[in-house]
């Protein structure tokens, strides 16, 4: 049977890329995204905001919501100083192999551990299956209508801590209403937009940055 999507995006990285190099990794991703078929990565340009969010906040824990095929795991993990962990949840069993293989040729399994599941059930249990106190940062890029009921799982399993950065992929297309609203006229963020563009397109999309005031 023919080929997923996922898994023509693995062979290019297997092709193109040089394994344990992820900035090389990250451009076979990019290119076959753009010249090839379009996939639902996070993308270069929203990417480069992404990494600077992370290279400025220098975060010891990280979070990341939805795997998919690993592609901004990859550009988290690079930047990520030594002892750093990045845990990432996706429960569907196909991408996460995909992404494993891909965070595997990028070299970074050490600093990464995909979690196959669903982050309703995983939040509740960071602390006592991963000892984790609280999240320095997370990146929310799962189903869109999760953000919110997300967040407030996080909130209520005491993983947000004072200065804790949430950061949103997607807040105008496909657009994450409920979330915005939440974090920008509720008590508990400071909120700010970094306008970009929808991956590989000229449509607007962006990046909401969301500072827990604890
Ligand atoms: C209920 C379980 C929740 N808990 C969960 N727990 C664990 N893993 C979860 C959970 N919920 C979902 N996932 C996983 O995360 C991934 C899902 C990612 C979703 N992303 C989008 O839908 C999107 C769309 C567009 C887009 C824009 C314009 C268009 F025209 C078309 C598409 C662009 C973008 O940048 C986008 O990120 C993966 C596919 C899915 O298995
Ligand atoms: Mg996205």
């Amino acid at each position: 049977t023919r080929s997923t999507r996922p898994q023509r995006l693995l062979k290019a990285v297997q092709k193109h890329a040089t394994r344990g190099d992820p900035q090389s990794v990250i451009s076979a991703i990019d290119h076959f995204c753009r010249h090839s078929e379009w996939a639902m990565n996070v993308g270069d340009e929203k990417g480069s905001i992404l990494d600077s969010v992370v290279s400025e906040l220098n975060p010891e824990k990280v979070l990341e919501l939805g795997t998919y095929c690993g592609y901004s795991t990859v550009r988290i993990a690079r930047l990520l100083p030594p002892g750093a962990r990045l845990i990432t949840l996706e429960f569907n069993a196909d991408y996460a192999a995909i992404a494993r293989q891909v965070i595997a040729w990028a070299g970074l399994e050490d600093k990464v551990q995909l979690v196959e599941g669903a982050s309703e059930d995983w939040i509740p249990r960071m602390k006592e299956h991963f000892g984790i106190e609280t999240f320095d940062f997370v990146f929310l890029d799962h189903w869109k209508d999760r953000y919110l009921p997300d967040t407030k799982l996080m909130e209520d399993c005491g993983l947000l801590r004072k200065g804790t950065v949430l950061l949103a992929d997607n807040v105008i297309c496909p657009g994450v209403p409920d979330y915005l609203e939440y974090v920008r006229n509720g008590l508990f963020y400071k909120s700010c937009y970094f306008k970009s563009h929808l991956e590989y397109t000229k449509a607007e999309d962006g990046l909401e940055k969301s500072v827990f005031l604890g």
